[in-house]
């Protein structure tokens, strides 16, 4: 007799029963239906010990891979732990059972996945087409209310997927779903704390079904919802937000459109300029959703870390835009009007340097960050950072270095890390005792790169305009002066250097002669 444990108890296997049948006989709460091995509905995965070849008959490779496994026909000879399917990184059959225009480019889809799913408003699944054209769409739906899974789809001309599913996709046809993914959901811990909801186009979709969500669980703080547009046809949930606004006195719908013709009752401007210039220029406490198009939700964020709201607390979805993302820094830095109170603050040096050397202590320390500054000392760490930051606050000119695209091109940094070094950074500002209204400053200057900074794979170096993704080495004629990398002496304007082209790093000829086949600069 073998036993299986599952979900924290022990079941004993008698000799002629299925695992399926020892997990009835015991009470366990599985769901079943054929129970011959062919309807998959008892799907189980095996955490320790073999389910056996029969257990496993029929189920797709991913599946087998991964360790599922049929308990209806699974005889095991030998001891078992086994826990819940994990779907989340698989694809599933589903069905496309209703479809409705909301305007004149969004449809809705409600979809009828083939296994039960699991889902909370605001995560997202992966639609496959039978080619294997895939995009990542935003749940609207609450699963315990709503049975269908539904995704908001906006027709976007140049946009293979999304003209399929406008113009082709049918009530009935088949294609495959992964999922679901994604954190960017109501939590019941945030009862009782205001929240506010951002989003522009589709991006509501999440942030309509996160709402209702949230007033299911008899939230009791404040909700604000701010949709965004051009025009009254972006805004197709209008009539039913403004319902639900009706319905709850502590739910606020903001529709707001940037475009010309704007209709009484509706704010006019952008939406980011109505949430923090006019509603919440002091956010503290505040939980913040941001759904939608990437440049207003990198817009929203830096204004959120200046109205006070904490990191942690803003939840965006994680789609990146389609289109690459070309940086701008020189504009963002022109654009930086000089901070003369800041700077007095910083005792126009001193205390900015002793803010950086108690930074980058902690960064030379932190298992996390240490790694990227492989080969660099922390006096150049900290003497590039200095320049940089004194060259923007006092608004004299005396940096000379890479702008931040350029300096972190090839270091792979989530938005879970950019934070996390943001915190660090924060914390060595707090400790020389900055008032509240210049930390915040600085800190939403330092948001302005997040998108500069934040990606999942390399991208070239871009210089004149052109991106360079080859490694190795190029031969460059300086535009501005600046500092070797391999000597530290300065480098004029005109004169040739060689560039490495992962790194950044530019050696002066004297240096170059010895440095082409030292690597430096990677993290170990
Ligand atoms: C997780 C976030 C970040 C990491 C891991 C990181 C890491 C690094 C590393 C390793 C370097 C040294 C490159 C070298 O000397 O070769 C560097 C340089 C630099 N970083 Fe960051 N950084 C982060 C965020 C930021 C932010 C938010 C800013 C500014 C707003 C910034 C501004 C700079 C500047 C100005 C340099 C000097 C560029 C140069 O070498 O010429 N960094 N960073």
């Amino acid at each position: 007799m073998k036993s299986v444990q599952y979900d924290g108890a022990i079941y004993s296997v008698q000799n002629h029963e299925s695992v399926l049948d020892a997990l009835l006989r015991g009470g366990a709460d599985v769901s079943f239906s054929c129970r011959k091995g062919s309807c998959q509905t008892c799907l189980l995965r095996a955490v320790e010990g073999e389910p056996g070849p029969d257990a496993q008959k029929g189920l797709r490779q991913e599946l087998v891979d991964s360790a599922h496994f049929m308990p209806c026909v699974c005889h095991p000879d030998e001891d078992m732990v086994i826990a819940q399917p994990d779907l989340s990184q698989m694809f599933m059959p589903a069905m496309l059972s209703e479809r409705t225009q909301l305007s004149p480019s969004v449809t809705r889809l409600r979809i009828e996945p083939a296994r039960d799913l699991n889902w909370t408003p605001g995560q997202y699944i992966n639609l496959r087409r039978d080619d294997g054209l895939m995009r990542s769409y935003s749940i609207a739906s609450i699963a315990e209310v709503d049975y269908f899974l539904e995704v908001h789809v906006r027709r976007v001309d140049d946009g293979q997927m999304s003209r399929w599913i406008h113009d082709e996709l049918a009530v009935g046809d088949f294609f495959e779903v992964q999922g679901p993914l994604g954190a960017c959901t109501y939590r019941e811990e945030f009862d009782g704390r205001p929240l506010i909801l951002v989003g522009t186009g589709t991006g509501i979709a999440p942030l309509y079904g996160i709402t209702r969500d949230a007033l299911r669980h008899d939230h009791e703080g404040e909700i604000w919802v701010y949709h965004g547009g051009r025009t009254m046809d972006d805004l197709y949930l209008h009539a039913e937000l403004g319902e639900l606004a009706d319905e709850h006195d502590n739910l606020h719908y903001v529709p707001c459109l940037s475009g010309d013709d704007v209709p009484e009752g509706i704010f006019a401007g952008r939406v980011t300029d109505r949430v923090f210039k006019e509603d919440h220029p002091d956010a503290a406490g505040h939980v913040l959703y941001l759904c939608g198009n990437p440049d207003m939700v990198y817009d929203a964020r830096y204004y959120a870390i200046g109205a006070g709201v904490a990191r942690a607390d803003v939840l965006a979805d994680p789609f990146e835009s389609a289109y690459p993302y070309m940086p701008d820094d020189d504009a963002k830095l022109e654009a930086i009007a000089p901070d003369p109170e800041l700077w007095e603050a910083l005792d126009k040096g001193p205390k900015l340097r002793a803010i950086l050397q108690d930074f980058y202590e902690a960064t030379y320390e932190d298992p996390r960050l240490s790694p990227f500054f492989h080969n660099v000392t922390m006096q150049r760490a900290i003497s590039k950072q200095y320049a940089f930051l004194a060259e923007v606050f006092s608004g004299e000119d005396n940096y000379f270095g890479l702008n931040p695209f350029n300096a972190h091109h090839w270091m792979i940094i989530s938005d879970e890390l950019f934070d996390y070094r943001e915190e660090l950074f924060e914390a060595s500002v707090r400790k020389h005792g900055l008032p509240e209204h210049l930390v915040r400053r600085w800190m939403a200057f330092q948001e302005l790169f997040r998108r500069e900074i934040v990606k999942s794979t390399q991208r070239g170096l871009i210089m004149n305009g052109v991106e360079h993704k080859k490694e190795g080495f190029s031969v460059e004629e300086i535009l501005i002066a600046t500092i070797c990398d391999g000597c530290m002496g300065e480098i004029n304007e005109g004169d040739t250097a060689r560039m490495h082209k992962r790194t950044g790093q530019l050696f002066c000829t004297e240096c170059a002669a010895t440095s082409a086949t030292n690597e430096v600069g990677a993290p170990a």
